[in-house]
């Protein structure tokens, strides 16, 4: 097994460096300003200068505008799109960029609908479901409602932390993980020792799989 880890949420230079220098596969920038981690374009664009070539750079939207999206395209390199909000697959399609959907999970074959719904999505994130936020919630939610068949890479997000995440590894087998809060000293800051132990476990449990 070899599940890729995202860290998401950053605002600060030395957390990307530490995150990309302990191992981390994808760094997110919020785009999303009620967050208590959102980043404006020219911070995002300043940030940005501090990911190296093979780390991918994901901007997370939450039902954003069209142009928002375009105008943040424009400014920054952008591998991939997140929407983490109720956007239709005919608007996360129309920004010619590869994107992954999120689905805040509540019940069974909710999933298994998403898979139907967001066929060309390059990879599905399933999270916690909270009435009054998007996500980044801190809360993990049932995995048993994960189906084992996949019809696109699952990325596991919701309350993960350096301690569930190999038993989360060990129980879905995602294609990767993704973790904000997890990996906090407060909102937006990183702590570099959690991120360190993080990315440690998941590494060491795939390398026992
Ligand atoms: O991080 C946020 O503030 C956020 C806001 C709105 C939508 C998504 C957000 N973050 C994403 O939420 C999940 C889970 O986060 P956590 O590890 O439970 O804190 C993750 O995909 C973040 O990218």
């Amino acid at each position: 097994m070899n599940t890729r880890v995202k860290i998401c949420g950053l605002t600060r230079a030395e957390d990307i460096e530490a995150a990309v220098a302990k191992g981390a596969d994808a760094i997110g920038f919020v785009f999303y300003e009620p967050s208590p981690r959102s980043v404006t374009i020219e911070q995002a664009e300043a940030l940005a200068h501090h990911i190296p070539a093979f780390v991918s750079v994901v901007g997370l939207f939450v039902n954003p505008e069209r142009d928002y999206v375009n105008e943040v395209l424009r400014r920054i390199p952008l591998d991939l799109l997140q929407f983490h909000g109720d956007e239709t697959a005919g608007f996360c399609e129309q920004f010619d960029r590869r994107w992954i959907k999120a689905i805040r999970v509540q019940r069974a074959g909710q999933i298994e609908q998403a898979f139907d719904d967001y066929k060309f999505a390059s990879g599905l994130l399933v999270d916690a479901w909270d009435p009054d936020r998007y996500g980044g919630t801190g809360h993990s939610f049932n995995w048993d409602l994960i189906p084992s068949e996949r019809a696109l890479p699952l990325i596991l997000a919701g309350g993960l932390s350096s301690d569930n995440v190999s038993g989360a590894v060990k129980k879905v087998r995602p294609w990767a993980v993704d973790v904000s809060g997890g990996v906090e000293k407060s909102k937006g800051i990183k702590d570099v020792e959690k991120i360190t132990k993080f990315i440690r476990e998941v590494h060491r449990v795939c390398k026992t799989d």
